[in-house]
C-alpha cells in the first residue's frame, strides 16, 4: 500500500492545518519534526500555554520556518516545581526512567520524589541501578532499594562500564522499545554514557541539535528528544532539573495515596480524611515496620509537612 503523499511542508494535515511533534524548546521558539522525518524552527505566538517537547502541535509554513497556532490535547505532563514556580519535564509520556548509581550514593527523597510526581500524572516508572561493576556499593544501593521492589516498583540493574557484558543494557532498551521515556536522573548517574550507548551514530545529530539550543543559556532548562530506532518509535528525553524536584502542585491530602506502600493501607484507617500522621486507628502507621518500611513512612512525614507548609500559587 502507498501512503498518501504527505502536504507541501511535510506534515500531516488535518484539515488545512500540519501537525509536528516537539522536539526542543527554546524561549520563544520551538524545534519541531514533521511526520516525515524534517525538523523546522518555529515560532510560538504567545508566552502562555507555550508547547512541551512531546507535544504534537498544529503549525503553518511561514519564512524558512513555521509558526505554531495550537498545541493538541495532552496524555499527561510531568510536573516539578522549584521556589518559584510549577514547571513541566516534557508532556506525552509512557515512561519515566529514574536512573540512580550505586555511586554516588543517591537520595531517597529525590527518588520519592520522581516516583509520586509520575504516579500523580499517571505515567509509568522505571528504575535503574547503574555501576552494577562496583560490588559491594552496588549491593547496598540494591538493598536500599528493596524496599520499593516490595511494593512492586520495577528495577533493574545496569552495567555501562566499558567492555561490561551488554545484557543488562539490552534488557533495559526491550523495556524501551515503542514507548516515549523521559530520564531522570542525578548528576554522575551515567545518564550521558546511557544516551550515547543507545542512540545509534546516525541520529546523534539529533541531540547536538538539542544541545545548541540550550547552549547559550546560563543553566539548562529544557528537554532534549533523541529517537532510539530508525522507524521513530522509541523515543527517550533528556531533560535536566532533578536537583530541585518541587512537589508543591500537590496536595498533601493525594500524598499516600501516590505511594503505593501506604496507599495499600489508606482504605482501613479509621477515620476517612486521616493525614496518618497522628490518628487513632491509623492502619499505615500500624504498618510501619511492617509491610511500610521505616524509611518509607519517613519519607512521608517529610514530604506531607513540606507539601503542608508550601504556599500554592
Ligand atoms: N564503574 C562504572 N562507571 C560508570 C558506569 N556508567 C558510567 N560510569 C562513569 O560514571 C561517570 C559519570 O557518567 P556520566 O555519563 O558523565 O554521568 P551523567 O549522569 O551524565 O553526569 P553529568 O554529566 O554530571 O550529568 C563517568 O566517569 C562514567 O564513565 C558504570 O556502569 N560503571
Ligand atoms: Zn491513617
Amino acid at each position: 500500500m502507498r501512503l498518501p503523499p504527505s502536504g507541501a511542508s511535510g506534515g500531516a494535515a488535518l484539515g488545512d492545518e500540519l501537525q509536528g511533534l516537539v522536539v526542543g524548546t527554546h524561549g520563544r521558539h520551538c524545534w519541531i519534526e514533521t511526520d516525515d522525518g524534517r525538523r523546522l524552527l518555529c515560532h510560538l505566538p504567545g508566552r502562555k500555554d507555550a508547547p512541551l517537547v512531546g507535544d504534537r502541535v498544529c503549525w503553518q509554513p511561514s519564512g524558512d520556518g513555521g509558526s505554531i497556532s495550537r498545541t493538541l490535547p495532552r496524555r499527561n505532563v510531568l510536573y516539578r516545581q522549584d521556589e518559584l514556580r510549577t514547571k513541566s519535564f516534557a508532556a506525552n509520556l509512557d515512561l519515566v526512567l529514574v536512573l540512580l548509581a550505586a555511586d554516588p550514593v543517591f537520595s531517597e527523597s529525590q527518588l520519592n520524589r520522581a516516583l509520586v510526581a509520575a504516579a500523580a500524572a499517571h505515567i509509568d516508572a522505571l528504575v535503574v541501578l547503574n555501576k552494577l561493576d562496583l560490588g559491594p556499593a552496588f549491593d547496598s544501593a540494591w538493598q536500599r532499594l528493596a524496599p520499593y521492589r516490595a511494593f512492586g516498583q520495577d528495577v533493574l540493574p545496569l552495567c555501562l562500564h566499558e567492555g561490561s557484558d551488554p545484557s543488562t543494557l539490552d534488557a533495559l532498551r526491550q523495556r524501551l522499545e515503542g514507548r516515549t521515556t523521559l530520564v531522570l536522573g542525578p548528576s554522575g548517574t551515567g545518564k550521558s554514557t546511557l544516551i550515547n550507548r543507545l542512540i545509534p551514530s546516525a541520529m546523534a545529530a539529533t541531540g547536538a541539535v538539542s544541545r545548541a539550543l540550550n547552549s547559550g543559556r546560563h543553566t539548562t532548562t529544557s528537554s532534549s528528544w533523541y529517537w532510539l530506532d530508525g522507524q521513530r518509535r522509541s523515543a527517550l528525553i533528556d531533560s535536566p532539573g532533578f536537583q530541585e524536584f518541587g512537589l508543591r502542585h500537590l496536595e498533601p491530602q493525594q500524598l499516600a495515596q501516590l505511594m503505593p506502600d501506604l496507599a495499600a493501607h489508606c482504605g482501613q484507617c479509621r477515620f476517612y480524611n486521616c493525614t496518618h500522621l497522628h490518628e487513632p486507628g491509623c492502619a499505615v502507621r500500624a504498618a510501619v515496620g511492617q509491610a511500610v518500611h521505616e524509611q518509607r513512612y519517613r519519607l512521608y512525614v517529610d514530604l506531607h509537612r513540606e507539601l503542608s507548609a508550601a504556599p500554592r500559587y
